[in-house]
């Protein structure tokens, strides 16, 4: 299975670890190419991660970052992930980067995914996943309707509805990268904390049905391995 493990002691040796790994590969990028293009997952996850690759000595200003998916909330809503990203990775050095937000006000979720998938023609280059406590990943959720059509879908990015996905909250309507939009990108990452989820990723990881545990598109997708990093 194309999967590596990156296992911490700490949450200090997690952030920086997961830190220097984007940064190396995003400095890679650089070197090789006008720009390089970053995607990012929100949740409560990552903030600390993001905070310290900020501090990352880049060309910021060549770094497209996205979104991996965003609930259907305008950008500067607190829940919104694109606020957590702006809070947590535009700033220090980062604040140079250029930030595509999936919407805006005034957009319908039709043209945000429009927009969402023409931004996608450029293909991502770096890849930052999450995974929920219910086997999510992105914002696709396990018997989430028409979760069939997401993972078969060749665009980049679908609108979600999870109505009836506890994982999802309150926020049902979304926008959610899919296989799709994932498999171009040359380096995945799938970034987790906690016992719970180190059990739930076991369950994860041993199984092939990825309508059980959409998570498991991190690792079925066809293209690059699968780096997880992890701390209790
Ligand atoms: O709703 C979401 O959840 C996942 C996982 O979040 P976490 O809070 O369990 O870390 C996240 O990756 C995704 O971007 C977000 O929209």
């Amino acid at each position: 299975m194309p999967v590596q493990m990156h296992a911490y002691e700490s949450l200090t040796q997690w952030t920086w670890g997961a830190a220097v790994a984007i940064s190396s590969v995003l400095g890679r990028d650089l070197q090789d190419k006008p720009r390089a293009r970053l995607l990012l997952s929100g949740g409560s996850t990552p903030a600390p991660v993001y905070e310290a690759l900020a501090k990352a000595p880049l060309d910021w200003e060549r770094v497209d970052v996205a979104l991996v998916d965003e609930r259907w909330l305008l950008p500067d809503d607190p829940d919104s992930n694109s606020r957590l990203i702006r809070e947590s990775l535009l700033r220090d050095r980062a604040a140079a980067a250029r930030f595509e937000s999936i919407t805006r006000p005034g957009r319908s979720i039709e043209e945000a995914v429009s927009a969402a998938n023409l931004h996608a023609q450029t293909p991502p280059g770096v890849v930052v996943l999450g995974m929920g406590e219910d086997g999510h990943t992105a914002s696709l959720f396990p018997r989430m309707q028409n979760l069939e059509g997401a993972l078969q879908s060749r665009a980049p990015y679908v609108a979600v509805d999870a109505t009836g996905c506890p994982g999802a909250g309150k926020f049902l309507r979304r926008i959610s990268l899919t296989p799709a939009g994932l498999e171009p990108a040359h380096t995945r990452l799938l970034l987790i904390r906690g016992e719970s989820k180190r059990k739930l990723l076991e369950r994860v990881l041993a199984g092939d049905d990825p309508l059980e545990y959409p998570a498991r598109t991190a690792f079925l997708t066809p293209g690059a391995p699968l780096h997880i990093h992890w701390c209790p």
